[in-house]
């Protein structure tokens, strides 16, 4: 394709008569990357990066430019690679990163796509293919455009992961069937007991399920199994992304071993867990971590709880770090929202079509009747199986309703989920407000919720009771899309912040008001605390205050002078949540425009409730989330 395109295209280009001061509008860029910036597909940085390459790679095709900028954005947006044939309905959709500005509403000037491939594979810039050279900044493969850190991270995780499936390890059928029916005896227990199966037996365990479906359990049972095979010593790791997922992770399974080491009268070791980053020797003045190939993790079996949270990047560490002969363990939901970075790794892993694999048959032998035949589901799930991937389906916690709602959601359902949504009662509500966004008095529901939440919290924490204060904390949880906007976080939590100082009739304002709910917003190594965790400023008894973290049962205090970046948390948005549940919640969604609005969102947001969550938003904000599945490229659902 010839170099005078973004001439050529110019004066059809939108914007191209725009203000020249636009702040969108990057400075120097060619006509064709000038007007896609313009229309708000491209942002400065994109361009920039993009031409740059061009500049160091000695290449001036416009086009070419373009499908490295729409590389970066795709990555802006949580994919691993732009596809360059579903970049156009992919720009009209808008983007997921910039979600107040709207999708451009006019025709963009797309290359034609077999010139446009022509041109990009013969780039200087990019690597051609798999097989292409590996010192080229950007790589082409199967119609994919990756930066190529990306790729060398996807390749990672794809070549790593077969590997796992390949072989299985050495455990005498017999005493694994022993051990897996002595941990799971009920007679739905049947997919846990496949799942513990094949934690003994492959290098690779997925296992999924939604909310209240048993994986908690079902990972401290399996480590039960996994030390009644391969005996005590073994070396068993437990993370997660977040430290509050991973304090839950730890409490939970603990809980439960010790509730087996009294039906057994074993002496089971507690389990400590931790974040992904701890587990991996996070070094803050180092972009690498202190366990790699060349410095692997002593553990025979490593747990990664929440791994829907988990990015390419991240997975692709632990792969690396994890000995080969280690076993790995992935749970999780992949309908949730995926990672915040990029990547979609276990829904990906879920979604890929495994090679045939020894381990179906296998589990057969170990447990026959176990493995799911039947219906259309249990016959995908069954093939499942060959690459590693259990689904727990038995729902053993969520309110009837409440699992109906969140199934509703995940299945695309709009009608269904308004329906429920609209009948009302103990576990789901809908809020229609008259408006594109609610006014405050449209919400009468929501503000008694806040004001009564933030009056138990504050009462707790003016009698120093931090467990009390951290427990009543999690007894509602405003959740939202957006952080900026008439729908967004900063707004809501203002709100909020009022009522609860009505309801208290408490406007202290010191830096440190006792009450105050606390959202850590960085990592920090000496006080231990992650990024995400909560918690909650309580009196001392002593005339000062200190900071609670952590679970009630486990309690953390910090001084606030040690505190890292913290933002009070009287609202979060829905991928903050992620990895916590609250009894009661309220997801004000934004409107039926907004790309933020998916069914992975209002999934998850859902799926936060223990009990009641009230959605705010119009029928036609929750349709076009049920209708709206997040889409990540990336090639790992691919053969290669
Ligand atoms: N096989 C089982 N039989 C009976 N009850 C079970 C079984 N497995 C789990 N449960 C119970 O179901 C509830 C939910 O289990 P668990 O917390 O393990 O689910 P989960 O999938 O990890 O949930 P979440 O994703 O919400 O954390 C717990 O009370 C647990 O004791």
């Amino acid at each position: 394709m010839s170099t005078d395109t973004g001439t050529h295209v110019r004066s059809a280009l939108p914007g191209a008569d725009a203000d020249p001061g636009d702040p969108r509008r990057p400075w120097c860029a060619g006509a064709l990357l000038a007007g896609f910036a313009a229309a708000g597909v491209l942002t400065s940085a994109d361009v920039r990066v993009a031409e740059r390459l061009g500049e160091l790679t000695g290449e001036d095709d416009p086009t070419v430019h373009l499908a490295a900028a729409l590389a970066v954005r795709a990555v802006r947006a949580g994919s691993v690679c732009v596809d360059l044939a579903d970049a156009p309905t992919l720009a009209a959709e808008g983007s997921g990163d910039e979600p107040d500005a709207p999708p451009p509403d006019v025709a963009l000037p797309w290359p034609d796509l077999v010139e446009w491939t022509a041109a990009v594979r013969r780039s200087p810039m990019l690597a051609d293919g798999v097989d292409g050279p590996a010192d080229r900044p950007v790589r082409w493969v199967d119609g994919r455009v990756y930066l190529d850190r990306y790729w060398r991270d996807e390749q990672v995780v794809r070549r790593d992961v077969d590997a796992r499936l390949v072989g299985l390890l050495d455990v005498d059928d017999a005493a694994l069937r022993a051990a897996v029916h002595a941990r799971f005896g009920g007679p739905q227990d049947s997919r846990q007991r496949l799942a513990a199966a094949t934690a003994a037996l492959s290098r690779l365990t997925v296992l999924t399920g939604g909310p209240g479906t048993g994986k908690t359990t079902t990972v401290a049972r399996l480590v039960a199994v996994l030390r009644d095979v391969a005996g005590p010593g073994l070396r068993v790791a437990l993370a997660a992304p977040t430290g509050k997922a991973a304090a839950r992770l730890q409490e939970a399974v603990n809980a439960e071993l010790a509730r087996l080491a009294g039906e057994t009268a074993d002496a089971a070791a507690p389990l400590t867990a931790s974040t992904v980053h701890r587990l991996l020797g996070w070094r803050p003045s180092s972009t690498r971590f202190a366990h790699d190939r060349t410095h692997r993790l002593p553990h025979d079996v490593v747990v990664l709880d929440e791994a829907s949270m988990v990015s390419l990047p991240l997975l692709a560490r632990v792969l690396d770090a994890l000995r080969p002969d280690a076993r790995l363990v992935l749970v999780g939901d992949p309908d949730q929202l995926a990672s915040v970075e990029v990547g979609a790794v276990l829904g990906d892993l879920v979604a890929r079509p495994p090679a045939r694999r020894m381990l179906p048959a296998r589990l057969a032998a170990v447990l026959p009747g176990d493995v799911p035949g039947g219906s259309p589901a249990d016959v995908r799930d069954a093939a499942a199986l060959h690459g590693g991937v259990v689904r727990l389906v038995v729902p053993h916690r969520f309110g009837h309703d409440l699992g109906a709602l969140a199934d509703a959601v995940r299945r695309g359902d709009g009608d269904s989920t308004l329906a429920l949504l609209r009948a009302g009662g103990p576990h789901a509500s809908l809020v229609e407000p008259a408006g594109v966004t609610p006014a405050d008095d449209e919400v009468p529901g929501l503000r008694l919720d806040v004001g009564s939440t933030g009056a138990l919290v504050t009462a707790a924490a003016r009698a120093g009771d931090a467990a009390g204060a951290l427990e009543a904390l999690n007894a509602h949880r405003l959740l939202l899309a957006h952080r900026r906007g008439p729908a967004g976080v900063r707004r809501w939590a203002a709100l909020a912040e009022r009522w609860v100082a009505e309801a208290t009739g408490d406007h202290e304002h010191g830096p440190w008001p006792v009450g105050r709910p606390l959202l850590v917003t960085a990592n920090d190594r000496t006080t231990g605390l992650s990024n995400g965790d909560t918690g909650v400023i309580v009196s001392d008894g002593a005339g000062g205050v200190v900071a609670a973290f952590g679970e009630p049962r486990a309690v953390r205090l910090v001084r606030p002078h040690r505190l890292p970046a913290v933002e009070p948390v009287h609202a979060m948005t829905v991928h903050r949540a992620q990895g916590s549940q609250f009894t009661g919640v309220t997801v004000l969604l934004p409107p039926a425009s907004s790309p933020l609005l998916t069914r992975e969102l209002l999934y998850t947001a859902v799926t936060r409730a223990r009990e009641h969550v009230r959605v705010v938003g119009s029928a036609d904000a929750v349709r076009a989330a049920v209708e709206r599945p997040v889409r990540r490229a990336s090639g790992l659902r691919f053969a290669r």
